[in-house]
């Protein structure tokens, strides 16, 4: 199966339980879930006419629309190509779980990478066992309330995106709603868009509640 890889690049996590870990980043275009605060819009069509060789998508330096339709082997051969050294891959996007993953993480899989996958809860986690799973979820999504459970079930790590208060209420419910293993599960609180006031309230909210605080350290870095 081929996927649509808008960029492909080495960088170190910036966000969540992986922080700092070295990483081969794969983002996929394609999201149709319009949150207004979304720091990758440049991902959400996929064109036809935005399709394009994949030397342009290597060596694109700025966020654009145009994509590159790729297999798992084409992949590995492309991380090979550019010598990169990380092990661990990132797949985010856009949305991934708009594909199914499988084939994709069975082979890097094989190939001996380790892999997360960054989703928003709004589609079915198709994926190998063995991923780690990353779900931010989008509450305010209608109509995929027992998607949504399925991938909180799932989940290893969640990511959730606040901006206020209600952010954090809405968690709450949907970890309530969930019936998740609070213990089994790793909850990261992530200020939207390094606001200040974002920021105070997750890291008052992490200590009370003795949950991980996840900045964008690599915006802070200004890198990737
Ligand atoms: C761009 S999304 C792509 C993966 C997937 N669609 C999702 O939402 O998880 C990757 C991560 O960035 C987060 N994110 C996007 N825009 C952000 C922003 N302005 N501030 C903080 N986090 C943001 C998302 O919540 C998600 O955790
Ligand atoms: N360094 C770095 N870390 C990240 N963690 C999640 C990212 C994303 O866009 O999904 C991201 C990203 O774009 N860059
Ligand atoms: S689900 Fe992810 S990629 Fe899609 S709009 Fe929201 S933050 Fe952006
Ligand atoms: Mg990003």
């Amino acid at each position: 199966m081929k996927y649509p890889v808008n960029e492909v690049f080495q960088t170190i996590q910036g966000e969540g339980v992986h922080s700092g870990v070295p990483s081969l980043f794969v983002r996929l275009q394609g999201c149709p879930v319009g949150c207004s605060w979304c720091d990758t819009k440049h991902t959400w069509d996929v064109l036809k006419e935005d399709e394009v060789d994949t030397h342009v998508i290597i060596s694109k330096r700025l966020d654009s629309p145009q994509y590159t339709q790729l297999t798992g082997s084409e992949l590995i051969a492309l991380f090979q190509k550019q010598n990169f050294k990380a092990s661990h891959v990132v797949i985010t996007g856009g949305e991934p779980c708009m594909y199914d993953l499988s084939e994709l993480t069975d082979t890097l899989i094989e190939a001996g990478y380790s892999i997360q996958i960054e989703t928003s809860g709004t589609y079915e986690v198709l994926v190998n066992d063995r991923v780690w799973v990353t779900v931010s979820p989008k509450v305010a999504m209608k109509g995929g309330m027992e998607v949504l459970r399925a991938a909180m079930q799932r989940a290893d790590e969640i990511k959730h995106p606040v901006a206020r208060e209600s952010d954090i209420e809405n968690l709450d419910a949907l970890l309530a709603e969930s019936e998740l293993d609070a213990s089994d599960v790793f909850i990261c609180l992530q200020p939207i868009s390094q606001k200040a006031r974002a920021t105070k309230l997750c890291m008052d909210t992490c200590i009370e509640r003795n949950w991980r605080l996840s900045v964008q350290t690599h915006k802070y870095l200004g890198i990737a």
